[in-house]
């Protein structure tokens, strides 16, 4: 468990789903938390299921509001002083097909899911660096290595994330800075009841999938175990898994695999 004596760990998303169960698990092993969300009574509800609620600091934030990145991070920073993980969870998906789609929502699903997502990664960086240290952990998704239908501007974005991240840890690499990439097949969390549909309207109504995937508690274990055993990229989920290695050795096989599925 080598991150074991990195402490500090700063987790978006955390009002629901993953980020929210994530914040319980990490509590329950005694890490000292900064739990971002839009809104801060979500967060205050999260704080008050804590078993040690001592360990958690509260920082409302939007991944909308780029230009108050920099602000954020000196405000985590003065909660403990320090913070040795950044986990990139806070994300959107989408429920619409492409001849359908305006173009607003997908400047919407970039906008959160890949320029929040490093807009905040870039505001902190500079602090990682200076301490010779620092664990970014950015939750994608399988939609991240390969595609399904409805998903055309998350999936691009997931597909964004993972580039900009592979060079982030080439490029420092000698600053001793780690990067763990997490990608969910389908966890049961509001993702797809939140998921825009063609007009930027939320989906409301949850995706049977979605419904029967893997709880987050059962996935905020392995997520754990991922982030500290520092593993480059994992794959957590369920059959959906196998599609990973599909897309790289059967890709055709793939393609009519998940058109037969018809999952929405
Ligand atoms: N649940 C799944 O099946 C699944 C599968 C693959 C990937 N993921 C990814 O997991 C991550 C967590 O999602 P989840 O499943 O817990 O869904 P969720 O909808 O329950 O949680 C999403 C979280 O992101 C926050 N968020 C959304 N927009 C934001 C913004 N503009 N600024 C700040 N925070 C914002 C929400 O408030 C919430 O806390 C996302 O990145 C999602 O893409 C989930």
């Amino acid at each position: 468990m080598k991150t074991k004596v990195e402490k500090v760990v700063w987790i978006t998303g955390a009002s629901s789903g993953i980020g929210e169960a994530l914040t319980y698990e990490l509590n329950r092993k005694d890490y000292k938390l900064i739990i971002s969300s839009r809104n801060l009574i979500d967060l205050q509800q999260v704080k008050a299921r804590c078993t040690n609620s001592d360990l958690i600091s509260l920082l409302p934030l939007d991944l909308m509001d780029r230009d108050k990145m920099s602000e954020k991070v000196t405000e985590a920073l003065s909660f403990y002083g320090s913070i040795h993980l950044l986990i990139n969870n806070a994300g959107i998906s989408q429920r619409s097909l492409i001849m359908e789609t305006d173009l607003q929502v997908y400047q919407k699903l970039m906008d959160v899911n890949y320029f929040g997502t490093i807009a905040l990664t870039k505001a902190i960086l500079p602090y990682f660096v200076s301490q010779k240290k620092g664990h970014f952990v950015t939750v994608t998704s399988l939609m991240g290595k390969f595609g399904s239908p409805y998903r055309s501007g998350y999936c691009g974005a997931k597909h964004a994330l993972h580039g900009f991240f592979d060079v982030l840890r080439m490029e420092h690499e000698e600053d001793n800075i780690k990067v763990t990439m997490v990608c969910p097949g389908f966890v049961n969390t509001y993702v797809a009841i939140n998921a825009l549909t063609a007009d930027g309207s939320p989906q409301v109504d949850n995706d049977v999938a979605t419904k029967n995937g893997l709880s987050p508690h059962v996935f905020a274990k392995k997520m754990v175990n991922a982030i500290e055993k520092e593993k480059f990229e994992v794959y957590i989920g369920r059959k959906e898994v196998m599609g990973i290695y599909m897309k790289r050795f059967f890709p055709k096989l793939l393609h009519r695999l998940v058109l037969r599925s018809k999952v929405r």
